[in-house]
């Protein structure tokens, strides 16, 4: 059953793949050279990745060739989105990897990584040579990551719990929402820890069809750009091939099934989402609404009514 929407993706991976390369706009150049420059200044990275494709899409390549031998931490986060069964192994693979990981949740007032983080950069810092800030003893850190991962999240609740401030850096539901390399935004008064946002951004590593639509269902990139319908037919097609089918209740269907287009006509008539359109013959008629239904798919997915999701299951 799985199966059939592997097709579907794979005949318009090409024009959605051209597409997609050529969104990844000036902007993100612009950052990344500035990124460049200002990692002279910097004592160590952190690498904000979203928890729910905890291998899809992160640029390793910034990692080994850009910030070179400096401290690295990865935050995993919007942990609060993915079975916490995946936590340990997540941990242990990472860790196998020689990656110094954290889970966080922005979103939780409380959570208590966010001290952790604080206490393990400056701990890194303090054991590494800090080549570039002889006889400086202010910590700076930069924040990387593709967009729409929780960066500005982490520097304001960093900002928050640290300085006892208000948010410095703009949040926002759409990727692309930090435009600029802004100026040092201090989050600690003593000892003195100041830390770069970014652009975003840098450039997800893709591999196939596949690592796009992931990041698509995760916001990473915008969803018009993939196109609704084909991001809820990878939806359904991840679900089925990972054997979880509360979907069907969620979409009150009748059974399970890889019919994507049956699947949107229902949720649309249910929903009364109806487009009234001219045909051939320049007549009026009722179509149900697909980029409507499509679009409360992957709402479904995106607020949880499907449940907590890790799309990298299958990569564990
Ligand atoms: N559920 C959940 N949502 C989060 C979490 N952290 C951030 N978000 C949401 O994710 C979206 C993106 O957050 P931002 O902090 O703007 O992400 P960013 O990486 O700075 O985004 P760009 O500026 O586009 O690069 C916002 O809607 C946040 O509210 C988290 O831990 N859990």
């Amino acid at each position: 059953m799985a199966q059939k929407c592997t097709e579907t993706f794979r005949s318009t991976f090409g024009a959605i793949d051209k597409q997609l390369l050529r969104w990844f706009p000036g902007h993100m150049d612009r950052g990344l050279k500035q990124m460049q420059q200002k990692l002279k200044m910097v004592d160590c990275i952190i690498e904000v990745h979203d928890a729910r494709i905890p291998f899809t899409g992160r640029n390793t390549n910034f990692k080994y060739t850009v910030s070179g031998i400096k401290p690295h931490v990865l935050v995993l986060n919007k942990v609060d989105m993915i079975e916490k069964r995946f936590l340990p192994l997540l941990q242990k693979r990472l860790r196998d990897e020689n990656e110094h990981v954290l889970f966080t949740n922005c979103k939780d007032q409380s959570d208590s990584s966010i001290k952790k983080l604080f206490s393990l950069v400056q701990k890194l810092i303090n054991s590494s040579d800090r080549y570039n800030r002889e006889g400086d003893k202010d910590y700076n850190v930069m924040i990387i990551g593709v967009p729409n991962v929780g960066k500005s999240s982490l520097i304001n609740k960093l900002r928050n719990i640290f300085l006892n401030r208000a948010n410095a850096a703009a949040v926002g539901a759409a990727p692309g929402i930090t435009r600029s390399v802004q100026t040092k935004i201090k989050i600690c008064d003593d000892p003195l820890f100041f830390l770069f946002d970014t652009p975003g951004i840098t450039i997800p590593k893709v591999d196939n069809a596949e690592v796009w639509l992931k990041l698509a269902l995760c916001a990473i990139v915008q969803d018009h750009l993939v196109g609704e319908p084909i991001i809820a037919d990878y939806l359904l097609y991840w679900l089925n091939k990972q054997n979880k089918l509360n979907y069907v209740e969620a979409f009150n269907l009748e059974g399970a099934t890889d019919d994507i287009l049956n699947v949107l006509v229902q949720i649309a008539k249910q929903q009364n989402k109806v487009l009234k359109m001219r045909n051939t013959n320049n007549e009026y008629v009722i179509k149900p609404d697909l980029t409507h239904a499509a679009k409360y798919v992957i709402k479904s997915f995106r607020n949880g009514t499907l449940g907590n999701i890790m799309l990298d299951e299958d990569l564990l």
